[in-house]
């Protein structure tokens, strides 16, 4: 079977990428591929699966018609500008259009070196391909837009960290890798054209509707910010930290992208950090809201030549587009905080409800999922209560709080049976906990795939009570937490 490649990225000028091959994996062997997303982008499952498929998903052999690039793209990362990053670990092998007619990409993460590698080896050991397959499919189940998972090979060969550790590859599927960094590459150059014909082109794939805007340029900010505003409350609703917020990290099309160091709160405490490289707690789950906006307004600069020929005027006009960022934000967070705590209609004093049971889950140590998970059980006169107080220290104080909550419930017009199956199907069940990506990791590393297999299964469905698994939804025992997560490198 062939891969019907239809590329865009690669007719762009030169400067835009290089060409590149991947690396020769010596023994590809394949992990896992995701059957599903095959067969919803048009790809043959039995083939890719099978010994040619495997080939292309290592990097052994290009297929017909791929494009093979690395994108050039610049980056702030912990708040410092470097000019120059780029794909030094991926490869786009093209662009295909699914079933459903979107087009998205197909990239090699961890095929060997590029030009944008600097001193690194371009490769990805194991357990970094694991976790980005687990979690970026558990975000795509949670409904929350992200880069996807198609496929995870060996390669065969080793890769040298602290350990020596075996070399996999990462399939990643996105409806395009174009980052807020790919935008700064070229403003950085001061190359106002290519910034130009990047807008096009995200617009053309991304933002229809601002082609046909009064302004389109304009438009497309707009939109970038739109959708920056609605896809980090949903991360903030489930508790997860991205944990490397960078703006090479920040897609324009609004998908979850790169899952180095994300991890999800078990605790809630919004000061929490798990990235080992984040020191000073840039990325804490609380300052999501904040780093977007401040990565948004990063994008802003580099529209700035398009948006206005007038400096001034350009500066006036990003700043009015910058403010829409907190309202929206605000909006699209208590909407979903307000559903979470089963209130489907909007009243005065909701927001400090929310507010003060969040306060109380970080001054008893509560467990955010199932904290929340389990008050669909206690909602009602008759609800058993026992499930969500136990997640506090001080029981009592979850009582104080649900006197307010249930007298608000009652003037909610849903029956008690709709709320519950309505809170149920925001509030998950199974995360992807710490602990259980781990363990499954290690065990992969020890040629063991089943517990990656079995957590890649339960995840796939976190709202459903899933009875035999119920232990997945448990939070990690003192010996199984883990605090810090690995840069995945
Ligand atoms: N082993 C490596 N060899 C070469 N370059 C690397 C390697 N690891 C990371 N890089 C590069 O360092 C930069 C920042 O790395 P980061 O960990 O944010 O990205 P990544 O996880 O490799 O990629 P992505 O953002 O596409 O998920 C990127 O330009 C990336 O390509």
């Amino acid at each position: 079977m062939q891969i019907a490649f239809d590329n865009s990225y690669a007719s762009l000028p030169d400067r835009f990428f290089a060409r590149v091959r991947p690396a020769e994996a010596s023994a590809p062997r394949l992990v896992k591929l995701n059957r599903p997303l095959a067969d919803e982008l048009g790809l043959d499952a039995d083939w890719l699966s099978g010994p040619d498929g495997v080939e292309v998903l290592a990097g052994r052999r290009v297929p017909e018609g791929a494009a093979s690039i690395a994108t050039a793209y610049a980056g702030h990362q912990f708040g410092s500008f470097v000019p120059q990053l780029g794909d030094g670990r991926a490869i786009l092998l093209g662009e295909v259009v699914g079933r459903d007619g979107r087009r998205r990409d197909l990239q090699l993460k961890g095929s060997g070196r590029t030009p944008f590698s600097r001193g690194g080896d371009g490769k990805a050991a194991l357990g970094p391909v694991l976790r980005e397959y687990v979690v970026s499919e558990a975000m795509a189940a949670l409904g929350i837009p992200t880069t996807r998972a198609l496929a995870a090979v060996l390669t065969g060969d080793p890769v040298v960290r602290e350990e020596v550790m075996p070399g996999a590859v990462l399939t990643r599927v996105a409806s395009s890798h174009i980052r807020v960094g790919t935008f700064q590459f070229f403003a950085a150059r001061g190359d106002v054209e290519g910034v130009r014909l990047l807008a096009d082109h995200v617009i053309a794939r991304h933002y229809p509707d601002a082609a046909a805007a009064e302004r389109p340029y304009r438009a497309l900010l707009d939109g970038i910010i739109a959708r920056q505003a609605a896809l980090v409350p949903r991360w903030l609703l489930v508790g997860f930290i991205h944990g490397v917020m960078n703006t090479d990290n920040m897609q324009v099309a609004g998908e979850t992208i790169d899952y180095g160091p994300c991890a999800f709160m078990d605790e809630y405490d919004p000061a929490t950090v798990f990235s080992s490289i984040d020191q000073h707690g840039r990325y804490a789950y609380g300052n999501q809201p904040r780093i977007a906006l401040w990565n948004l307004t990063r994008l802003a600069e580099t529209l700035l030549p398009l948006l206005d020929p007038d400096p001034d005027r350009a500066v006036a006009d990003a700043e009015d587009a910058l403010k829409a960022f907190a309202p929206s934000f605000e909006r699209h967070y208590h909407a979903g905080l307000r559903r979470k705590l089963g209130l489907f209609t909007e009243q005065e004093g909701d927001l400090e409800l929310a507010g003060d049971l969040l306060r109380r889950m970080a001054e008893n140590s509560a467990d955010f999922t199932l904290t929340f998970r389990h008050l669909a059980e206690a909602a009602g006169p008759a609800g058993d209560a026992e499930p969500v107080r136990s997640r506090f220290i001080d029981p009592t104080s979850f009582d104080a709080w649900a006197e307010g909550w249930r007298a608000r419930l009652a003037q909610e017009p849903q029956d008690a049976e709709t709320r519950r199956a309505a809170m149920r199907a925001v509030n998950p069940a199974f995360i992807p906990r710490n602990h259980r990506v781990e363990a499954a990791i290690q065990a992969g590393l020890r040629g063991d795939f089943a517990p990656f297999e079995e957590l890649v299964a339960v995840l796939a469905r976190p709202y459903d009570d899933q009875p035999d698994y119920a232990s997945y939804m448990d939070p990690p025992e003192p010996h199984q937490r883990v605090t810090r997560t690995f840069c995945g490198t």
